[in-house]
Formats: C-alpha cells, sequence, structure tokens
C-alpha cells in the first residue's frame, strides 16, 4: 500500500468517523473515545471528507481541515485520514465499497451522530450500508427522538442491538446497529464557525 494509507490487521474492528470536520471540536473527539470503548474497536478511523454531498457551502481546505482535526484528537488508535480524498468518493456508499475489498479481513463500522441518523434514509444507498457494515450512533443533544423516530431506525428496527449489548457490535453480520447514550457534548462545527473562532 501507498505511504500514508491507515494500517489494520485482518479481524480488527475499525470504526469510520466521517465529517466535514470543519472544524473539528471536542465533541469529535469525545464520540470517538466513547465509540473506541463502548463498541469494542481496535481503531477509529476519521475520514475527513473533501466535501459533504448534501451540503451546498464548501468547506474549509482539505490541509487545513487535517491539521486542526490532528490537534484536536490526539488517541494511539485514532487517526485522522484522507482516504475519501485518496479513494474519489465523496459519497459514504462508494467509500466503503472501495474500502472494503482493500482492508480484507477488517471489519469495518460506521460511525455517527444522532443527527446524522434522523436524515440518514436521504443517504446514497444508504439502506446497502446499513445492510453492509454495522453502524453504530452516538447520542447527540436535541436528536433523540428525531433519531428514534427517522426511517432507518423504524426500517432496520430489528437489527438494532441495544445499548447494553454495545460491545457485540463489530462481532456479527450487519444489518446490525446500536444507538448509545453518553455524557452528552454541545460542540458544533457551526456554531465555531458562527463565533467566528475558525478561520479568522
Ligand atoms: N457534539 C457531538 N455529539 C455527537 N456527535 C457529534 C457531535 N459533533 C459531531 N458529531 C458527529 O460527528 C460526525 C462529523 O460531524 P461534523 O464534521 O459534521 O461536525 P458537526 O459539528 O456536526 O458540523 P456542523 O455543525 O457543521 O453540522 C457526524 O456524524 C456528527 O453527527
Ligand atoms: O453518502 C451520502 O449520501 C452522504 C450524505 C451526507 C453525509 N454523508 C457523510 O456523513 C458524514 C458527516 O457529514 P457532515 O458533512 O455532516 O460532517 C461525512 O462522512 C459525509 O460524507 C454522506
Amino acid at each position: 500500500m501507498r505511504a500514508g494509507w491507515p494500517v489494520a490487521q485482518a479481524g480488527q474492528a475499525v470504526g469510520l468517523l466521517g465529517g466535514s470536520f470543519d472544524p473539528a471540536h471536542a465533541g469529535h473527539a469525545h464520540i470517538t473515545r466513547e465509540a473506541l470503548k463502548r463498541f469494542g474497536l481496535d481503531r477509529v478511523w476519521w475520514l475527513v471528507s473533501p466535501g459533504n454531498p448534501l451540503k451546498a457551502r464548501g468547506p474549509a481546505p482539505l490541509d487545513v481541515r487535517m491539521k486542526r482535526a490532528r490537534d484536536v484528537m490526539v488517541h494511539p488508535r485514532v487517526e485522522v485520514t484522507d482516504l475519501e480524498a485518496r479513494l474519489g468518493t465523496r459519497y459514504t456508499a462508494q467509500t466503503l465499497q472501495k474500502l472494503i475489498p482493500r482492508y480484507q479481513g477488517v471489519q469495518f463500522v460506521w460511525l455517527m451522530g444522532a443527527d446524522n441518523l434522523a436524515g440518514f434514509h436521504r443517504w446514497q444507498d444508504w439502506d446497502w450500508i446499513m445492510e453492509s457494515v454495522p453502524v453504530g450512533v452516538l447520542a447527540r443533544p436535541g436528536n433523540r427522538i428525531s433519531a428514534r423516530r427517522s426511517v432507518a431506525a423504524r426500517r432496520y428496527e430489528d437489527a438494532r442491538l441495544p445499548g447494553t449489548a454495545s460491545q457485540l457490535l463489530a462481532r456479527g453480520d450487519a444489518p446490525r446497529w446500536c444507538y448509545i447514550n453518553l455524557p452528552l457534548s454541545d460542540a458544533s462545527s457551526s456554531a465555531i464557525r458562527a463565533s467566528g473562532g475558525w478561520l479568522s
């Protein structure tokens, strides 16, 4: 593999946290540490997106967001990556379609905050994602009810693991997903941008 590609061994469980990270903040670091522990993951890779396909506004340059992300997330089992730029993908399903065969034997787990579960059914090939990798959802202030009532939560109700069984998320076949409660962080990139505290 080319230098710069993250490394994982067959048999390991790797969580993928995709985001614009515009900018990365303490909430991202918090849910990442929780996901490592609660979902029994070996590693987490942050996928710093070249640009969210559903957002009209372009983000700050990728190298600037990567640098900030590496400053915010310092952990021996977490890697900040530009994998989507390397793979030439912007949609999550396409990213997974390229990543899974590249890392044979690695069990990927898609991670996201509850706000993203609420709108997950608008993602490209979202049901393919559900059928292909376990999904770990992390509570976020204000999104509990919309996530619970979402199209994805209702369609895949039978595939939901209770929060008390979260350690099993990566240890079985998709579809399986798990919503975990955790101490909430109200940090958000949009609030940081609105306060002018980023790139000013
Ligand atoms: N405070 C938080 N609590 C739980 N999940 C979060 C939190 N902040 C971000 N996330 C999750 O992290 C992932 C990447 O988030 P993203 O880069 O979009 O940051 P954001 O703060 O949600 O940005 P924005 O405010 O611009 O929407 C998403 O799955 C999002 O749901
Ligand atoms: O694949 C899609 O259709 C899709 C639609 C919206 C968001 N995503 C992914 O969701 C992650 C969070 O996006 P964002 O912009 O809210 O940080 C990021 O990895 C995006 O690529 C993916």
